[in-house]
């Protein structure tokens, strides 16, 4: 058995024989962003359109682009995932072809399924770049294959792969990331450090209907137990018990509409008044480096742990580390035995359990929008 990082790899450890069928294809599915100066606003335009999006918000959020030149680190991110996969395909002897597709952004979806269905392919298993229950982090997605395949002659089949924020290689990746950042922080911070789990804020109300109608707040709870997960394993690698929390970061919307706080930066003020002796951010809720984390992260909440003079690492994002393109194929191989009537071991850590692979009628559904989805399991 072969290691990365020291870890099995999750795709070896488990042992499947390495079958795909159904599927002929994998798609890829994120959410896109700019490459240069000129992309920003219609890209902005895509995100927002029919959103209620604030001016001010938008011209805010393109400054942030503009400091990087116009253009997000997400696609070129993607580019490197995309290899990552096609080299683990390869690895585990499968010949499968892997193709990209964006909700808001070129390469976009429709284009991907176009060249899909020109390719032949008939059924294809749909990784999507964001790894927890929400309307904007899985219905929305749900909502663009719709759209991507509506009218499209001989479109393949698409079924979306389960969430995976608490699958053992998106665990691992993110707990090792975490006590990576804290032996960089200075010695004496370390003992007494914090750790700050990070995620996308979004809508209170939007929290409140994640996950099937008769639950509540998936999203929150998805990411709480996360988040106790990996500062249980810390402790038990450091021997050190580190206070942990979940705050938000990229609040948008009117001011009147209450969003999920505290906000990163609010709470590393209160850190510091605690006497916190440094932090540890853990963008848990980013699976890599897009502008989210290297502006509101990176720019903003690093200066302002910088202004309150507590010593702060950012912990690295789990899309780059190897585990995560092997845990893609492995979720392939896993879905793909389960569509075979196969028995399948599905591996998750901390209480909730390996999710579903058909979200339940009317999963986080949007009362903002009736907007019709695939991959929902049957009524
Ligand atoms: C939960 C969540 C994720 C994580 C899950 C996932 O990854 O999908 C995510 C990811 C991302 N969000 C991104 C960018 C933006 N999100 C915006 C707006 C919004 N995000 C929301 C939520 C989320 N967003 C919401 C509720 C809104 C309000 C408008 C609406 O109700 O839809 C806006 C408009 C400006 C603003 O309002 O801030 C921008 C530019 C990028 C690309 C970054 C890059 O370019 O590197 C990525 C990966
Ligand atoms: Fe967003």
């Amino acid at each position: 058995m072969s290691t990365l990082g020291g870890v099995d790899s999750p795709l070896e450890s488990t042992g499947q024989s390495p079958d795909v069928t159904p599927y002929d294809a994998l798609l890829l599915v994120s959410f896109g962003g700019p490459e240069k100066q000129e992309d920003v606003v219609p890209f902005l335009e895509n995100v927002t359109a029919g959103r209620g999006i604030p001016r001010e918000r938008l011209e805010e959020v393109g400054e942030h682009y503009r400091l990087f030149g116009g253009r997000s680190p997400i696609n070129d991110l993607n580019r490197d995932l995309l290899a990552a996969i096609r080299e683990e395909l390869s690895r585990a002897g499968l010949d499968l072809p892997v193709y990209w597709g964006n909700r808001n952004w070129d390469p976009y979806l429709r284009d991907a399924v176009e060249h899909m269905s020109a390719d032949g392919v008939r059924r294809a298993a749909c990784f999507v770049t964001s790894a927890y229950s929400s309307w904007s982090s899985c219905r929305q997605y749900r909502e663009n294959l719709y759209d991507a395949v509506d009218g499209v002659e001989g479109a393949p089949a698409l079924d979306k792969l389960r969430h995976y924020f608490n699958h053992p290689a998106f665990v691992a990746a993110n707990t090792d990331a975490v006590i990576a950042s804290l032996e960089a922080l200075p010695e004496d911070a370390r003992a007494g450090a914090h750790l700050v789990f990070v995620t996308h804020s979004i809508p209170e109300s939007m929290n409140a209907q994640s996950g099937p109608p008769q639950t509540e707040g998936n999203y929150v709870a998805q990411h709480l137990d996360l988040a106790a997960e990996i500062t249980h394993r810390v402790t038990e690698a450091t021997g050190v018990e580190h206070p942990h929390a979940l705050v938000y970061c990229s609040r948008s919307g009117p001011p009147q509409v209450p969003w999920l706080e505290p906000d990163v930066n609010e709470h590393l003020e209160s850190l510091a008044k605690s006497g916190a002796t440094g932090v540890v951010i853990a963008p848990i809720g980013f699976v890599s480096d897009h502008m989210e984390v290297v502006y509101d992260l990176d720019t903003e909440a690093l200066e302002t742990a910088r202004e309150l003079e507590l010593p702060a690492q950012r912990a690295a994002t789990a899309g780059t580390d190897p585990r995560f393109a092997a845990m893609v194929v492995e979720l392939l191989l896993e879905r793909a035995a389960v569509e075979r009537g196969v028995p399948v071991d599905r591996p998750s850590c901390g209480s909730i359990g390996a999710m579903w692979d058909r979200c339940p009628v009317d999963c986080c559904k949007n009362p903002r929008s009736d907007h019709p989805t695939l991959c929902e399991a049957p009524a």
